[in-house]
């Protein structure tokens, strides 16, 4: 038996939530406190699911770019994120999908995440923007919460059994929907949800 590994990496401006994402997945937990920006990049593995997903954590900060950017050609997904209450993190993501264009796989598995879902009140960029620029980029998007866990499990479920399909696939299965899935499976945002 061949223990087959899949490399996610999370990406998006600093401060955005990358961090405490990947902690609320991992360990159903959410990191408050003190912010503390990740350098370079961070490994941890995850043996939830059918398969292992290597999940490399990255700095958002531009100084650690060139460093993170040598990682990219590994990784079978990325988990873009935002956080909806800083527009310009929403602004960078078409540069980010520039990077992603320029360094990773052709193939790569892409999905848009909206990250601090929980924060309604200080919300500056609206669902529909998110959802818009995913279409236009043909990503699938769905917005996350690492405080209250709303849509964390999902993001990398969908992702996880995006690989495991396209690992799988004989001819004459019905294809995976990664689009359709997550909207069957989404959870709207809002104050009382709480996984
Ligand atoms: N309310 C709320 N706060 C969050 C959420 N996710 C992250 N935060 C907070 O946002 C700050 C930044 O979170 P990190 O996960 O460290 O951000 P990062 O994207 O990993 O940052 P870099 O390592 O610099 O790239 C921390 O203070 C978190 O507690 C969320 O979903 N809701």
């Amino acid at each position: 038996l061949i223990m087959q590994y899949y490399i996610v990496m999370l990406l998006g401006d600093s401060a955005v939530g990358k961090t405490c994402v990947l902690v609320r997945f991992k360990d159903g937990a959410f990191l408050g406190g003190n912010f503390i920006a990740t350098v370079g990049i961070d490994f941890r593995v995850s043996d939830k699911g059918y398969r292992l997903l290597k999940i490399w954590d990255t700095a958002g900060q531009e100084r650690f770019r060139s460093v993170t950017h040598a990682y990219y050609r590994d990784a079978q997904a990325l988990l873009l994120l935002y956080d909806i209450t800083n527009k310009p993190s929403f602004d960078n993501i078409r540069a980010w999908l520039t990077e992603i264009h320029d360094y990773a796989q052709k193939d790569v598995v892409i999905m848009l995440l909206g990250n601090k879902s929980d924060l309604a009140a200080e919300r500056v960029v609206k669902t529909e923007e998110g959802e818009k620029l995913a279409k236009e980029y043909g990503v699938p998007f769905m917005e996350t919460s690492a405080k209250t866990g709303v849509n964390v499990e999902l993001a990398f479920h969908a992702i996880a059994r995006e690989l495991k399909h396209r690992a799988m696939q004989q001819p004459n299965d019905p294809k995976f929907h990664i689009h359709d899935y997550i909207e069957s499976q989404k959870q709207k945002s809002g104050c009382c949800v709480l996984v």
